[in-house]
């Protein structure tokens, strides 16, 4: 498990692109046949990739959680971002298409990933501690609440889909849900904004190969970007405002842990005011 320790802002004016990319950018999750995972020390998220590439995985337990099991004290999000596959779950099979969402709480022992032939399931994992045991729950795409944001004109036309949240799945920390951008639109979360109390990761998606998400982070007065390819997650820690821009459309899973579940509970950035 590569461990990724906690930033301060203070530290972002100084970096280096090569700097911002190795604390904020998660380039390499997916890989055929491994489960891949990234503990960062904000709010102790663990991101994950999972890809059976027509076989099986199981999720094990880790030294750096000191776990036996991986959901011994945490609970997990799952989104498939691939192709058709199953994840199995102290014997239940939950069938997931792309897109669709998983929610695994505290105290499951095996955790199984399956997809057959070249299906191609991708399978995006974002876990946090968790102080008790809600019970498992699989949202079908387009199934959570639905929220049409943004518009055409200021091409920011989004779908945006809550499937773990404080009115939908139960959990204790994670919230978690996928936006996709409607053809032509290019933004996301416009305006940006922070929310001090959580940190969020966003995982894009669909990105095509010849495309680019110019992503921002930072402080509103000193902002950053990163250039982020197809199946790439970022990491923005709660002072850090995020938002980006695409070359061509795209979809992006987010999901976010810490001191609340308030969706709402968020500070707007006007983009007259960055830096
Ligand atoms: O397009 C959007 O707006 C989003 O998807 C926003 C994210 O859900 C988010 O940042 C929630 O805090
Ligand atoms: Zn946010």
């Amino acid at each position: 498990m590569e461990q990724r320790y906690a930033t301060n802002p203070a530290q972002v004016p100084g970096m280096t692109t090569a700097d911002l990319r190795a604390h904020y950018l998660v380039p390499d999750l997916f890989a055929p046949g491994e489960i891949r995972t990234v503990y960062t020390h904000h709010d102790r998220i663990v991101l994950g990739g999972a890809v059976p590439a027509g076989g099986s995985l199981s999720l094990g337990g880790y030294p750096e959680i000191r776990s036996d099991h991986f959901l011994e004290h945490r609970e997990v999000g799952i989104v498939n971002v691939g192709g058709t596959g199953t994840v199995t779950a102290d014997g239940v099979d939950y069938e997931m298409v792309k897109g669709a969402c998983l929610y695994l709480g505290r105290g499951i022992r095996d955790v199984s990933f399956a997809d057959e032939g070249d299906a191609g399931a991708h399978f995006y994992l974002f876990s946090a501690p968790a102080h008790t045991a809600y019970p498992a729950a699989l949202v079908s795409p387009g199934e959570g609440t639905v929220r049409e944001l943004g518009d055409q004109l200021t091409s920011n036309r989004r779908t945006l889909n809550q499937y773990i949240h404080e009115n939908g799945v139960k959990s204790c920390q994670v919230v978690m849900g996928v936006t996709e951008l409607h053809p032509g639109s290019m933004w996301n979360t416009m305006p940006a904004h922070t929310h001090d109390r959580r940190t969020e990761c966003y995982l894009y998606f669909d990105v095509p190969e010849d495309a680019r998400v110019i992503h921002l982070l930072g402080e509103r007065e000193e902002t950053r970007h990163l250039v982020v390819g197809d199946r790439q997650a970022i990491i923005s820690p709660s002072w850090s405002l995020h938002s980006g821009v695409g070359t061509a459309s795209y979809s992006f899973v987010w999901a976010m842990a810490g001191e609340n579940q308030a969706f709402d509970d968020m500070d707007a950035a006007p983009v007259t005011d960055l830096r």
